[in-house]
């Protein structure tokens, strides 16, 4: 790598260098048209429901993938602090399950009845294949904040000044735009970058491209959403 690009990863971060490097990406996912018809209030209702009642599904395979995640930290992790933080992820998950659950009802969807749509088993895949023992640590937690942080920042964009989201959305909104899922996001990027800084030109690959991959099923999930309207 060039030295130049070198030293700037090492004053950036390595996460935040990959975001630039794939900017258009990234902004495809965090200014996607469903998350866009949010902000400005043009949403169709019907495309919300889809992809809250997928997105429970979704929640429901974060548990086994986060809970692997913990499993790795204790085994491979240099710090300590890693476990906690994301001990608080996994612990955070029960209450966005019920959460969920309250939100489904309030629309009158039944979650028993919910069949997965292809992006939604893609995607679960994906976290599957994340917790088998022999993907490592450093990739498993650049995942887990590269979802984590696409959802902060997509939902944070629909509660900044100027937004038009209609108030009965505003509560999920604020679910993952909120300062505290901010800092949370914000703990994984630094546990990633830490790991990232230190790991092999193989493991840096994986990384990378475990991001994008992650990035590209978000906007599958946005687009199944509107897909179904
Ligand atoms: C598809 C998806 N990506 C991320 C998140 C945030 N945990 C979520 N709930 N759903």
């Amino acid at each position: 790598m060039e030295e130049t690009a070198k030293a700037e990863e090492k004053k950036i971060g390595m996460t935040e260098a990959w975001l630039r490097k794939h900017r258009l990406v990234y902004i495809g996912a965090t200014r996607h048209p469903f998350i866009l018809s949010i902000r400005d209030g043009s949403i169709n209702i019907d495309s919300y429901k889809t992809w809250l009642a997928q997105d429970y599904l979704f929640v429901r395979a974060c548990v086994p993938f986060l809970a692997s995640l913990l499993v790795k930290a204790w085994k491979e992790s240099d710090e300590d602090g890693d476990m906690e933080v994301i001990l608080g992820g996994v612990a955070s998950l029960e209450d966005e399950i019920s959460w969920f659950k309250r939100e489904a009802n309030k629309w009158g969807i039944s979650l028993s009845d919910v069949v997965p749509q292809k992006p939604n088993i893609n995607y679960c895949r994906l976290l599957e294949s994340l917790v088998s023992p022999d993907v490592e640590y450093t990739v498993a937690v650049t995942a887990a904040w590269a979802l984590e942080v696409v959802y902060q920042e997509s939902f944070a964009h629909c509660i900044e000044e100027g937004s038009n989201t209609p108030p009965e959305l505003k509560e999920t909104c604020a679910r993952w735009g909120n300062e505290a899922f901010a800092l949370y996001c914000q703990s994984l990027q630094k546990i990633a970058n830490r790991r990232l800084q230190k790991a092999s030109d193989d493991e840096l690959k994986k990384a990378e491209v475990m991001l994008l991959s992650v990035v590209e099923h978000e906007v599958e999930f946005w687009n199944m959403a509107r897909a179904n309207v």
